[in-house]
């Protein structure tokens, strides 16, 4: 539903006399219009004074609620036509925060990573602070300092490209289970959705490393309760839902506090507090290496609350967005038949020299592989905003302002598209990557013109699960193209790869069905 439309409804307003609404609404919108235009032309004379740029605000932006009411059912592909219209920079007015959106890859790096050590914190979100992260306990919703450096030393020390080594056997065994569920489930209902598929690939190897739980197949009770938790904290995490965070002064009234969002929040605290703190218990008498024993080893005293929000985190954010990127790849390569014959030639060329197949310290060896990932998330990134960061004092950077406590986001797709950085952007062309076979990990902390995207973020922030999210997506990549061609269930059901499904921080393609065929002939 239409975020206006949502809060709107559960406005209640005094009953007005038809006579009356028209005198109302003159009144109102004459004092909109003097209002904004008092407002902008004061705000750009003080930055000229203090010698700065402007930033442009986009769209209808009203008194007192900002552009609360303007984003529309996709807030991502709105901000989308107004950098269009406005430019790589552009500042939303959400009540009383500002929130600063930039698609420009040059900005994004001077801010996020030479002034890191100043734009590295993070917005006050309601549901994230409170909830999700159990008062700034976690990792993605912490401030930099103490808390943070150890939760997210605590998280690297099982998370880093080295312990990942530990993890192949069951990234190899899930990826392989994963590429078989395809073929089966195309087999009996003539073709497949991979999302809850692929969902499960990656439960079972963050929950099998980190509490010794796997499940068996997409339709187990207790993974359908899982990763149901894991979908919703996710989705509440989105900015434009957490309107009593810009709009403080309506939350005492009860006016604009959404109810069932926050029994929902409420009912997922309850439940997934009982379901992961049981599993903590559990495993840490559980035989064999797991995440809960390395944070006990680690050397990071960690109590339990605070175990729940970091192990749960590594579950939910890395779901959520693995879970969405290879549901894109499925949707894109459905549309490349040539980019997968490509991919499976060099898949079965090393096959047939190695008989077997290649491992990610091998990569080198199949680098078009390596250019589909990339291209993949280039072309369709999993997140519109990645995850805001702030500035807890006024910084300026290249002239521009970025005010105490704002919010400031990469826009992603937009981002992705930058013809100053991608050659041909609307196109999908892995070709553009094939010279880089460094990890992503690698690119992503290198210098800005060998970043190959920017999914994972920026800096001092960068995804904590960059590596394991490359090494998944590579085998099962690699498992699915060497056994199967990915095809649409007939010729006029292609996946949509316009129609999106915004999921809060991430941004899905719309629920698709395509077939897993088997390949013959292969050297597996
Ligand atoms: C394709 C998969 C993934 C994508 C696209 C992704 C994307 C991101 C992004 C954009 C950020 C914010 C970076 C910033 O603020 O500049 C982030 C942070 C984070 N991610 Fe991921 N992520 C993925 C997988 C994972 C996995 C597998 C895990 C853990 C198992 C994980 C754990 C985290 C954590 C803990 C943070 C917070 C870091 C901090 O604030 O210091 N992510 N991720």
């Amino acid at each position: 539903m239409d975020l206006a439309t949502q809060i709107i409804g559960s406005i209640k307003l005094p009953h007005i006399d038809k006579d009356h609404i028209l005198p109302v609404v003159s009144i109102a919108a004459a004092t909109t219009i003097l209002y904004q235009s008092w407002q902008l032309i004061s705000s750009s004379k003080n930055l000229k004074k203090q010698g700065l740029k402007e930033i442009p605000i986009p769209g209808s932006c009203y008194p007192i609620v900002g552009h609360v009411l303007s984003l529309g059912r996709i807030p991502g592909e709105t901000v989308k036509q107004w950098h269009k219209e406005c430019g790589s920079i552009i500042q939303l007015k959400m009540g009383q925060r500002t929130w600063i959106v930039i698609n420009d890859p040059v900005l994004l790096h001077k801010l996020f990573v030479t002034h890191g050590n100043k734009a590295s914190f993070r917005p006050h979100l309601n549901f994230a602070h409170t909830v999700y992260s159990g008062g700034g306990k976690n990792i993605a919703f912490a401030q930099p300092g103490k808390i943070w450096q150890r939760n997210r030393a605590a998280a690297l020390s099982i998370l880093q490209p080295k312990q990942i080594e530990n993890y192949l056997p069951s990234i190899r065994r899930e990826s392989l289970n994963l590429a078989q569920r395809l073929l089966d489930y195309t087999e009996r209902d003539g073709g497949v959705d991979p999302f809850k598929h692929v969902e499960l690939n990656f439960i079972n190897v963050i929950l099998g490393h980190g509490f010794g739980k796997t499940y068996d197949c997409v339709e187990d009770e207790e993974f359908i309760e899982v990763s149901q938790i894991v979908e919703d904290s996710i989705r509440y995490l989105a900015i434009e839902l957490d309107i009593t965070n810009f709009l403080p002064q309506f939350t005492k009234y009860g006016f604009l506090v959404d109810r069932k969002l926050q029994e929902i929040q409420e009912l997922h605290r309850i439940k997934r507090n009982t379901i992961f703190k049981q599993y903590i218990e559990e495993t840490e008498h559980k035989e064999g290496p797991n995440f809960v024993k390395a944070l006990n080893e680690s050397g990071y005293t960690l109590d339990l609350d605070e175990k729940l929000v970091v192990l749960f985190e590594l579950v939910a954010a890395g779901t959520d967005t693995f879970t969405t990127t290879g549901t894109w790849m499925f949707a894109i390569l459905c549309h490349y038949p040539q980019a997968q014959k490509k991919a499976q030639d060099e898949i079965d060329a090393f096959i047939s020299n190695h008989g077997r197949i290649p491992d990610f310290n091998e990569r080198s060896e199949v680098p078009y592989i390596l250019a589909v990932i990339r291209e993949c998330m280039r072309f369709r990134p999993t997140t519109f905003f990645g995850l805001s960061h702030s500035v807890v004092e006024d910084l300026v950077v290249d002239g521009y302002l970025f005010p105490k406590d704002c919010f400031i986001s990469a826009h992603m797709a937009s981002l992705h598209q930058n013809p100053n950085f991608y050659e041909n952007p609307e196109k999908f062309c892995p070709e553009r990557f094939l010279n880089n076979t460094k990890s992503m990990h690698a690119a992503a902390n290198g210098k800005l013109e060998e970043r190959d995207h920017f999914n994972f973020g920026f800096g001092r922030r960068l995804c904590t699960g960059i590596h394991l999210a490359e090494t998944e997506l590579f085998y099962s990549l690699i498992q699915v193209l060497s056994r199967s061609f990915i095809e649409p269930v007939s010729l006029s059901e292609l996946p949509d790869l316009d129609g999106i499904m915004d999921s809060g921080i991430t941004v899905r393609p719309v629920p698709y069905k395509i077939k897993f065929t088997k390949r013959t002939n292969v050297p597996v």
